[in-house]
């Protein structure tokens, strides 16, 4: 199949990557369609990290091919032009700047704003501001917003951070372990969170949690990985049924 007549958001075939000959990523194809929440998960090693380390051009792959929108060859691209294409990434463990308010997070990821820092408030046009005022809705941080963001709770900053990659206008939002550290409420509201994004944005999700995992599917796709390479793919009753999964992954991690 030709990658280019697709209308998928982000097509990936084949892609190998190999670290001082260790195979992490094995022949893996994945594809995404716009408005999708697809999570995927994979027990510790099976390259999610790698995968996504490849999507944001952190890592080259050794050979296969990536396309984003049809037309952008992500191979071919560095880390800061696929970020300005409009991918953008979540770490596991929060990155907000902890000495600026909540606000102030959100208009320093505002797309485009790199020039910010010297005039935090000047250049907020008032359609930036209600933006920005619609993501704190959105990420139901309204009433903290003139909070630093140290000062948050650990759930608190990982929604931050959800909404900063919503201030960057990112078209793919990838999104490693956001329940890693969360009690079971905040997991919960995360789920709720993006839910409420799906549709509208495009989101994968890497997550071990499969109460969390069921939650945010509801009958998506869930995509299963395994040594680098895409082990089982369907609804989250296929997978968890799927006996390679439950010997790889499930038999080993559930928490039902
Ligand atoms: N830079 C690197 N150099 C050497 N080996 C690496 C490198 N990056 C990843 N690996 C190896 O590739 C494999 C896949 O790692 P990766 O972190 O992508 O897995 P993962 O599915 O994200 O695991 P986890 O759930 O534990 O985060 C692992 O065996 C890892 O040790």
């Amino acid at each position: 199949m030709s990658v280019a007549q697709t209308p998928f958001l982000l097509a990936a075939e084949g892609l190998n990557k190999s670290f001082q000959g260790f195979q992490a990523i094995r022949d893996l194809s994945f594809y995404l369609d716009v408005g999708e929440l697809r999570t995927v998960i994979g027990p510790n090693g099976a390259g999610k990290t790698t995968f996504l380390d490849l999507i944001t051009g952190r890592t080259k792959p050794d050979t296969g091919t990536m396309l984003f929108e049809d037309s952008h060859d992500l191979i071919s691209m560095n880390e800061y032009e696929i970020y300005r294409l409009g991918i953008g990434r979540k770490f596991q463990t929060p990155t907000v700047y902890t000495d600026h308010t909540v606000y102030e997070n959100l208009v320093l990821s505002l797309a485009g704003s790199r020039s910010v820092w010297k005039s935090l408030f000047s250049k907020v046009s008032p359609d930036q501001k209600d933006r920005i005022y619609e993501i704190l809705k959105t990420i139901k941080l309204q009433d903290k917003a003139d909070w630093k963001g140290g000062a948050l709770a650990h759930g608190q900053k990982q929604w931050l951070e959800i909404g900063m990659l919503l201030a960057q206008d990112a078209k793919l939002l990838l999104v490693d372990e956001p329940a890693a550290g969360m009690t079971d409420e905040e997991t919960y509201r995360t789920g709720e969170l993006l839910l409420s994004l799906a549709g509208k944005h495009t989101i994968v999700v890497i997550e071990h949690d499969m109460t969390f995992v069921r939650q945010i599917s509801q009958g998506r796709r869930v995509t299963v990985l395994h040594q680098g390479h895409v082990l089982c793919e369907g609804a989250v009753d296929h997978v968890q049924n799927d006996e390679r999964v439950i010997e790889v992954y499930l038999g080993r991690k559930s928490k039902h």
